[in-house]
């Protein structure tokens, strides 16, 4: 008994990460095969720089043993509070959630002694049981090596891809082979690797010295036919901003601009057909009499909402065809729609649009189509349960509202 409800527990908690996954544009690892090589330094500034483009992220550390995000971020200290069965992820700034497991422990010093079963279950409700909302990048920053945490990520976040940081020297880039190989085998694409503290510009004479050597995460790259996001100089002011919790958009140094191009490289290594799709989006909502219907398959009508640049420049009211499976997913599909918003919605239905790369955020309320809208541009939209307001009897498959 006891195994069989640990196991419906599990599957529950499946579901639950799964509807976040689906949530998600991008899922990006952040690995090295070495510890200290600015792994947490880049995975920050990754998420900061594309949340200052308008980006939504989340920023997840699951470096259970040395969580170094939040003193990045200048959160050391935070608890995480709770809503409910959730946790509230830091805000950062307007586009930018922060969980680290920091905010977990009494003091920020103190050691966490966990065992693999304890790691994997803590990252797994990380991505079950936080209100993320709708995110266009998660980015999560595994411990150096390739050990629980990132394995775990690679078995629940299926489509994640990975980014590898490393340093020039040789010993690093041995390391760095080993996470390329540890990606092939768990069929993670590896979307770059950055090369970190390449080389120092010396205040005083102004000439560039190789400390680390440079070039070796380039060619590590090429020998690979992966490709080379960048490099950033060692910069003594990156460790004082760490330090004091800023983040690298903060410097006036080159670093900054070496960082910016790092992230356009790593916006155009992003898979052609998702690019900047929340530049644009066409987001569908079911209504009656001019509020959200709960009941997705018998609503009258569907507004249709364009958004440009967080903006709404066009408000469409069509109404759909008649109600039969799989016909409405399949014709809000058709109209080009990027976004679904519904109270309720069967799996075959989610299933559909799924497939046809239209995002689903089931269990809004009923309120107008701008206020949801709204809500949901700014990663707030609080899903209360999958809802589905009527009792027909006419669930031939046995489930909600979504065969129709
Ligand atoms: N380009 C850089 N120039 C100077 N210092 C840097 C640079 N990048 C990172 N650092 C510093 O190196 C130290 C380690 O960085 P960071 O914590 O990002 O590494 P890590 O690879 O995530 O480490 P861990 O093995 O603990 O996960 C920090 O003090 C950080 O400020």
């Amino acid at each position: 008994m006891a195994c069989n409800s640990s196991d419906q527990e599990l599957q529950a908690q499946d579901q639950k990460i799964n509807k976040f996954l689906q949530n998600v544009n991008h899922k990006i690892l952040v690995m090295s095969g070495k510890g200290g090589v600015g792994k947490s330094t880049v995975a920050t500034n990754l998420a900061v720089f594309l949340s200052n483009q308008g980006y939504k992220v989340g920023l997840l550390d699951v470096d259970v043993h040395g969580p170094s995000i939040a003193g990045l971020l200048g959160l050391t200290g935070l608890r995480l509070n709770t809503d409910g069965d959730q946790f509230q992820p830091y805000q950062y700034n307007d586009n930018l959630k922060v969980i680290s497991i920091q905010g977990l422990l009494n003091q920020p010093d103190d050691p966490l002694i966990w065992r693999g079963p304890v790691k994997i279950g803590i990252i797994r409700q990380f991505l079950a049981d936080v209100n993320w909302g709708a995110l266009d990048f998660l980015i999560i920053d595994s411990p150096p090596g390739t050990g629980d945490e990132p394995l775990t990520v690679a078995q629940t976040v299926t489509d994640c891809q990975a980014v590898i940081v490393t340093t020039p020297q040789e010993i690093a880039l041995a390391d760095v082979r080993k996470s390329i190989q540890f990606c092939k085998k768990v069929n993670m694409p590896v979307l770059g690797i950055i090369e970190n503290m390449s080389g120092f510009v010396c205040p005083s004479c102004g000439n560039m010295h190789a400390i680390f050597k440079s070039g070796g995460g380039e060619k590590t790259a090429a020998d690979y036919n992966l490709p080379f996001l960048g490099q950033l100089p060692i910069d003594p002011n990156v460790v004082t901003a760490g330090d004091a919790g800023r983040s690298i958009d903060t410097l006036t140094s080159h670093t900054k601009e070496s960082m910016q191009h790092i992230v356009e490289q790593f916006l155009q290594k992003l898979p052609t057909k998702q690019k900047g799709v929340e530049k644009t989006m066409k987001i569908a909502i079911p209504i009656v009499q001019g509020k959200l219907c709960t009941h997705f398959g018998h609503c009258e009508q569907f507004a249709i909402i364009t958004i440009a640049d967080g903006k709404i420049v066009k408000h469409e009211t069509l109404t759909p065809p008649p109600h039969a499976p799989g016909v409405i997913p399949n014709w809000v599909a058709d109209h080009g729609c990027t976004d679904i918003i519904v109270g309720g919605m069967g799996e075959a239905a989610q299933a559909i649009l799924q497939q046809r790369g239209v995002k689903v955020s089931c269990g809004a309320p009923s309120d107008t189509p701008e206020n949801l809208v709204a809500v949901y541009l700014r990663g707030e939209l609080v899903d209360s349960g999958n809802t589905c307001d009527h009792e027909h009897g006419d669930h031939e498959h046995g489930h909600g509202c979504g065969g129709h």
